[in-house]
């Protein structure tokens, strides 16, 4: 059994407007996937469905099975086991995701006590090996607030606290897009190197092809809540000439890639 399934999976607007519909693909443990599509294509959507983590009012349907448990329709006390444990998410902007008036060191600590069991000594010295997993070596930082640290250093502790519950897929959703070019590197290479080195599993979500294909060469391209299509990143390049696939939005992100890789060629 995949570890993430999800089959025909829709979210509707209160409105009544489909905001996604018909998005169907697995993932195996520890594979990656890519979901890369255009601001309100309904990537985000879709993973706050995987996750059930839906604002009031939209409804999903459909079926995604996550770890073996189906998360449509879940009652909140079924899925409060699955969140950390069976997936984890990493945001576009760390700030949402951290406590403003807790510091970086306690927030770690939190999913290392709640899913690990640790307290005093043995659960200070697993965040502070948390942290540095994530290259936050500075004891300042623990004893920060977020506002104290750079945006990049947040993006890192959150990573960190997605990680800190082990859970057997991340979803990375727009983890880069706030940070800037350089930061943005060295977290997708920290990504990257964390992974792999935990056999993770990952959903990365972002409306750059660049960054996608920099972390995973098996994507979904989202147009208007749709899967407008799936296949290898070379597939994806190829496709402008291949007239079966020439979906007019793919052709524009090849050409956008494309002229980017020039620009840097040139450099
Ligand atoms: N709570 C909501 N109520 C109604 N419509 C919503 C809600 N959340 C998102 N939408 C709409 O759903 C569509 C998909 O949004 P979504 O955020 O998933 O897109 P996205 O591909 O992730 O884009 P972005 O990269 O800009 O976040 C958009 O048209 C958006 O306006």
């Amino acid at each position: 059994m995949s570890l993430l399934s999800v089959t025909d999976l829709g979210v509707t607007a209160p409105t009544g407007r489909a905001l996604v519909t018909g998005l169907t693909f697995d993932l195996e443990a520890g594979s990656r996937l890519g979901l890369i599509g255009e601001s309100g294509s309904g990537k985000s959507v879709s993973s706050l469905a995987i996750t059930g983590l839906l604002g009031a009012g939209l409804t999903a349907s459909g079926s995604v099975l996550l770890d073996g448990v189906q998360v449509v329709g879940a009652a909140e006390r079924r899925l409060v086991p699955l969140r950390g444990r069976a997936a984890s998410v990493v945001f576009q902007e760390p700030l949402t995701a951290l406590d403003p008036l807790m510091r970086i060191g306690r927030q770690v600590q939190e999913p290392i006590a709640r899913h690990r069991g640790l307290r005093g000594a043995a659960l200070r010295a697993a965040a502070v090996e948390a942290l540095a997993e994530v290259s936050l070596t500075d004891e300042r930082i623990a004893r920060a607030y977020p506002h104290e640290i750079s945006g990049g250093q947040r993006q890192r502790a959150a990573i960190a606290i997605a990680l800190a519950s082990r859970p057997k897929l991340l979803i990375a959703d727009e983890p880069t897009t706030a940070l800037d070019v350089t930061v943005q590197a060295e977290i997708l290479a920290l990504l990257d190197r964390l992974v792999e080195a935990r056999g993770m599993a990952l959903l990365f979500i972002s409306h750059d092809l660049a960054v996608v294909s920099a972390m995973t060469s098996d994507v979904i391209v989202m147009r208007d809540g749709h899967a407008v299509k799936r296949g290898t990143m070379d597939a994806l390049l190829a496709a402008p000439s291949d007239p079966d696939s020439a979906d007019p939005y793919v052709i524009e992100l090849v050409r956008s890639a494309r002229a980017l890789d020039a620009m840097l060629g040139e450099k």
